[in-house]
């Protein structure tokens, strides 16, 4: 498989240097070059598969010629064995048409894992035997930097330098980064929001000088692995509900689209999804491009959901680019310059088919988490809260299922769950003695000099 970038001006790349290269150089994501389609007797011959073997299934269209079928069983036994439940991603009913997808049994009880434990043993493979440094710059609201940093602290080759926006990440999400304390992680809070970290990471990968002095990687969803090892839950979650004779509706907390992205993945590879609903906090960005076609920032309002307050949501740009057909480069300069934009007649359409959205208040959230606690006994993370409400709202067929997805451990989120439920989630005790241990980050201003002579003075050059 090869991979080309959403603005059409960069080098085609294989699976392996996609990986290790994050962003492309004229500052489009990667994507590839066309979709792998599986038949509905391909689909079918899913049922009663484990996780790592749906995985290796799905994914292996996607990693040739670098990764051969048994490279990527042993990747995928290896990344998966870490996770507390023996389903890896459970679903779990809550009425006759409601589920849940449980995607935090990894290490850090978010999400992320599922592909970041994949991602670290790719850079471990790829990187094995060579004398690349890799230098790593990521964006995080909490979820991503955590998960990031267990996959690859330690790891030889490898240095991660991940920024959080300073007080806006719950105690928990902070001190999962902070507190490891290996000499390849460098955390660093900035005065700022998320979208400011996310610009400061694409502008370093923008910067010809920078990015020529180090060899740079991405984890966050800008790395088309992050998204390919997502695409398997789809799978695996529909395929139990009934899939591919019974479609399967999926609502997404969203943040970034990548997620969700990765939902319309599996639909272009042929699971029969019924509709991808697109699940936002205040912070509405998506709900309004795929609802008015208006995709224009505005200020970032902290919620208790604080890992979806995003404005510009990265992977949005891939959906728009295989709904153009083309290159984008011009519409995303212009977004870029404005920071506002309209989606065409052609991306409006074509979006229509498969998403709904909504934007869910505070009111909204706290009722769904009480709603699952009443209904089922749940305890819901803020996040998956959001995710539920939209799907409670969405007014589909009711014959359909629905699977909401559960993005986070409700014990990331203990106060606001607690504030909503009167019930305190605890953390599991994988997680250690979090509260106990020393913490190390720096603080920096939230300008691109100020973080990247932070990095330039640490990272390692290319020979
Ligand atoms: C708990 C949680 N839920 C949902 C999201 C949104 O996911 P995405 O950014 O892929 O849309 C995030 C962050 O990405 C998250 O950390
Ligand atoms: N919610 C995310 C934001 C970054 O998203 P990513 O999926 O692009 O890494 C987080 O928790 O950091």
């Amino acid at each position: 498989m090869r991979y080309q970038s959403t603005r059409g001006a960069a080098p085609l790349l294989g699976f392996r240097e996609a990986t290790l290269t994050g962003l492309a150089s004229d500052g489009g994501l990667y994507v590839p070059e066309q979709w792998p389609a599986f038949t509905r007797d391909e689909i079918a011959a899913f049922a009663g598969l484990s996780y790592v073997e749906t995985a290796v299934r799905v994914m292996l269209p996607f990693v040739g010629p670098h990764l051969d079928e048994d490279a990527l069983r042993t990747l995928c036994t290896t990344a998966y064995g870490r996770f507390a439940h023996a389903a890896v991603t459970p679903l779990v009913q809550l009425d006759d048409r409601n589920w849940l997808l449980e995607l935090f049994h990894g290490p850090t009880l978010a999400f992320k894992d599922v592909a970041l434990q994949l991602l670290g043993q790719l850079f471990e493979r790829f990187l094995a035997g060579g004398s690349t440094q890799l230098t790593i710059v990521g964006a995080t609201s909490g979820d991503t930097g955590s998960a990031a940093i267990d996959a690859v602290a330690g790891r030889i080759g490898v240095d991660i330098f991940m920024l959080h926006p300073k007080g806006r990440v719950s105690k928990v999400q902070r001190r999962q980064m902070t507190t490891v304390l290996a000499p390849n992680v460098h955390n660093i809070a900035i005065d700022g929001s998320f979208d400011d970290a996310q610009a400061l990471v694409k502008a370093m990968f923008n910067d010809p000088r920078f990015a020529g002095r180090f060899q740079l990687s991405a984890v966050n969803s800008i790395n088309w692995a992050r998204l390919m090892a997502q695409v398997v839950y789809y799978f695996y979650a529909a395929v139990r509900l009934g899939a591919p004779d019974k479609p399967v509706a999926f609502s997404v907390p969203t943040g970034n689209f990548g997620d969700v992205f990765a939902g319309y993945v599996a639909a272009k590879m042929g699971l029969p999804v019924a509709k991808l609903i697109v699940a936002t906090n205040i912070n509405d960005i998506l709900h309004r491009a795929l609802s008015s076609g208006d995709y224009s920032t505005g200020t970032v309002t902290p919620t208790a959901a604080p890992s979806m307050d995003i404005q510009v949501s990265s992977n949005f740009e891939r959906l728009l680019f295989d709904l153009a057909g083309a290159p984008i480069g011009d519409q995303m300069r212009g977004f870029e310059a404005a920071r506002a934009m309209q989606l065409t007649n052609a991306q409006r359409d074509g979006a229509a088919g498969l998403f709904a959205s909504n934007a869910v208040d505070a009111d909204g959230m706290n009722e769904a988490m009480r709603w699952a606690y009443a209904e089922a006994g749940q305890v819901i993370d803020p996040h998956t809260a959001i995710g539920l409400a939209a799907a409670r709202a969405s007014g589909l067929d009711p014959a359909t299922p629905i699977v909401t997805l559960a993005t986070a451990h409700p014990a990331k989120f203990a106060d606001a769950v607690e504030r909503a439920t009167g019930v305190r989630p605890t953390v599991p005790a994988r997680v250690g003695d979090l509260h106990q241990r020393e913490e190390r980050y720096d603080t920096l201003p939230g300008t691109y000099q100020a973080v990247s002579s932070y990095i330039a003075e640490r990272a390692i050059p290319r020979p």
